[in-house]
């Protein structure tokens, strides 16, 4: 049974952190304890016990303090600072995967930190290629009954469904204050949601929503969310009472067989695509590269030397030649002490070391197939590196 990844995600005040105590506790209850990640830094209790907590890797306070940076700064620098050690978690977590059967994950409250940043990304793709992964959207239903925030609420979803190209359940809560039946009424029948539109709009005096551009967007908006509620499950839970957890495992199940059967299918042509074009990328910034080096023309008889003599000596071949783009002034002609980016043997006090200068060309290949490989973990560095500077 291969370990499956629920990332919780929800507007503040949803009850994401009170569903996961649930949760928790009804796995718990039912012989198959989970895996718990809190992604949350500015937290300052959790009722639950996470296996991986941000809280012990990064002081969200200091954060604040050290980078000066208001709340919502802070929490997407504490998430940035957290995902460079992703491989780490990733590890953590494959170490587990026969001890359990689910790992459940609580994201900040403050949604698009979470889901609009470079980290979020990082994180949730890192779980993602190497996990069942799905995203259990958490609504709280009372909040949700007027048509207009429902609508909204559910673009927001459909945005995130997007972004992060996972399946995604639509959890319900708070089901005990507030039962979940009129929105499963509004996502499968459109007329009775133009309805209640309409209702709402006379019982709050407004006119003319039903012409003009108003209309015609809210009826295109309708329209497009009946096709996205197509794609995805909902169910109602009050995590109160714990009502409504089988059925929310049960729509983890499905959807995580969807992952296997679509998803995993989907994502695995995007990132071949992506590798695609990054390669093509690369080759043609090395062309540029070459180029202004002055080297393209001679990169055949260059490689073609390289295998006869491996000391071509590739800034002589310039000065020979008498050409002057991309010739190098040395130091003593510039004035200027420069820092050599290779190591000591290959220059030595500021001249070109004829003998053991190797392949230009062939060093800079290895160098762009360096920075392909790292992939996750070298975006994940580059942050901290951007950050600390
Ligand atoms: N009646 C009822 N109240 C709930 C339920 N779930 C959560 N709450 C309440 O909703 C409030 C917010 O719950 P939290 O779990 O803190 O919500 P959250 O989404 O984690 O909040 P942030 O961390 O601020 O984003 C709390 O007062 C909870 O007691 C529920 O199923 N029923």
């Amino acid at each position: 049974m291969p370990l499956k990844t629920v990332i919780c995600i929800g507007m503040a005040g949803s009850g994401k952190t009170t569903f996961m105590q649930r949760l928790n506790s009804h796995l718990h209850a039912a012989n198959v304890p989970p895996y718990v990640v809190q992604l949350d830094p500015a937290v300052l209790t959790v009722p639950y016990g996470a296996h991986i907590d941000i809280r012990d890797s990064v002081k969200y306070k200091k954060v604040m303090e050290n980078y000066n940076l208001g709340p919502n700064g802070a929490i997407v620098t504490s998430l940035n600072l957290f995902s460079t050690k992703i491989d780490q978690v990733i590890k953590l977590v494959e170490k587990k995967r026969d001890v359990h059967e689910y790992c459940i994950i609580d994201t900040p409250g403050q949604i698009e930190c979470f889901v609009w940043s470079a980290s979020g990304s990082i994180i949730t793709e890192s779980f993602a290629s190497t996990f069942p992964t799905v995203i259990a959207y958490i609504v709280d239903t009372p909040r949700n009954s007027s048509p207009t925030t429902f609508m909204s609420n559910m673009l927001y979803a459909c945005s995130i469904l997007y972004k992060t190209k996972l399946p995604m359940i639509v959890v319900f809560n708070k089901t005990d204050v507030c039962k979940a039946d009129f929105a499963r009424e509004w996502m499968t029948d459109f007329e009775a949601f133009q309805e209640a539109l309409r209702a709402d709009q006379e019982l709050n005096g407004e006119s003319g929503a039903g012409s003009g551009y108003m209309g015609s967007l809210i009826n295109s908006m309708s329209l497009m969310l009946e096709e996205f509620y197509s794609q995805l499950d909902m169910v109602g839970v009050s995590s109160l009472t714990g009502e409504g957890f089988d059925d929310f495992l049960s729509s983890v199940d499905k959807k995580v067989d969807e992952y296997e059967s679509y998803y995993k299918a989907e994502r695995e042509m995007i990132m071949k695509r992506k590798e695609e074009e990054e390669s093509a990328k690369k080759q043609k910034s090395l062309d540029h590269l070459m180029k202004d080096l002055g080297l393209k023309d001679k990169q055949g008889s260059s490689n073609r030397k390289s295998n006869e003599d491996d000391e071509a000596d590739v800034i002589s071949d310039l000065e020979d030649e008498g050409e002057n783009d991309g010739i190098v002034l040395r130091d003593e002609d510039e004035g200027v002490e420069r820092e050599y980016t290779f190591a000591g043997d290959e220059r030595t006090s500021g001249e070109v070391n004829s003998k053991s200068t190797p392949d230009l060309q062939r060093r800079y290949e290895e160098a762009l197939e360096q920075v392909g490989k790292s992939a996750s973990s070298e975006t994940a560095e580059n942050i901290a590196r951007y950050i600390r500077q």
